[in-house]
């Protein structure tokens, strides 16, 4: 059959899929890695509601499963944060609250006598189609909080997540998205996406 609707219906439904976020720093790493293996990421701004939670698996599930249903097609989201040792995994979940209100200076002063400089990045993608429930990937970068900020690559917290000696600031993001929490999130998306 040779109308568009039947040609949709038979292509597999993830050679292009529409990721929901309004951070264009994120959306510009999930497009280089989604690119890498012939998936093209489609943006939508959409703001969807985040509930609380302790961790970020059931923010993004949540997020992915309001969105699909609201679209009506299938979604990817991807809910992020950093985890400081010597804070008890603060900020966590609440990083876009602590980026809007506090930013990287305030966050180096509270970690001012703080010899534990441990801190991961994790990322949880979560993907849903409409009326279905959402499965969820998740990925974590393990490095240290810097003691200023340096380099002005990449977004949000980078410039204080040091690698083995040097920050996501400075790293960029061609070496980031090879290591990244993110990266290996869509990892574990993209072996799922293999399956079906
Ligand atoms: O629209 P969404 O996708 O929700 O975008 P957001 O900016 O609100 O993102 P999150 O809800 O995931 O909040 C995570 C916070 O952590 C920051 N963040 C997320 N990933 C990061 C990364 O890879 N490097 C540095 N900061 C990051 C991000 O800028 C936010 O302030
Ligand atoms: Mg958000």
């Amino acid at each position: 059959m040779d109308n568009g609707r039947e040609e949709k219906i038979q292509k597999p439904a993830y050679e292009k899929i529409v990721f929901v976020t309004g951070n264009a720093g994120k959306f510009a790493e999930i497009k280089e890695i989604l690119a890498s293996v012939g998936i093209e990421a489609v943006q939508e701004k959409g703001d969807y509601p985040e509930i609380q939670a302790d961790d970020l698996e059931p923010i993004a599930a949540a997020s992915a499963k309001a969105a699909a249903d609201d679209l009506k097609i299938p979604v990817l989201v991807d809910d992020s944060g950093i985890f400081i040792k010597a804070l008890n995994g603060f900020p966590g979940p609440y990083s876009r609250f602590v980026e809007d209100h506090l930013g990287n200076p305030r966050v180096l002063k509270l970690m001012e006598n703080e010899t534990n400089r441990d801190a991961y990045f994790k990322t949880v993608i979560a993907f849903c189609e409409p009326r279905k429930e959402p499965l969820t990937f998740s990925g974590i970068v393990e490095g240290k909080i810097a003691f200023e900020e340096r380099g002005d690559e990449g977004f949000g917290f980078d410039p204080i997540f040091d690698y083995n000696g040097k920050t996501f600031g400075e790293l960029g993001i061609e070496f980031k998205n090879t290591i990244s929490h993110r990266k290996r999130a869509l990892d574990k998306f993209i072996e799922w996406v293999k399956t079906v």
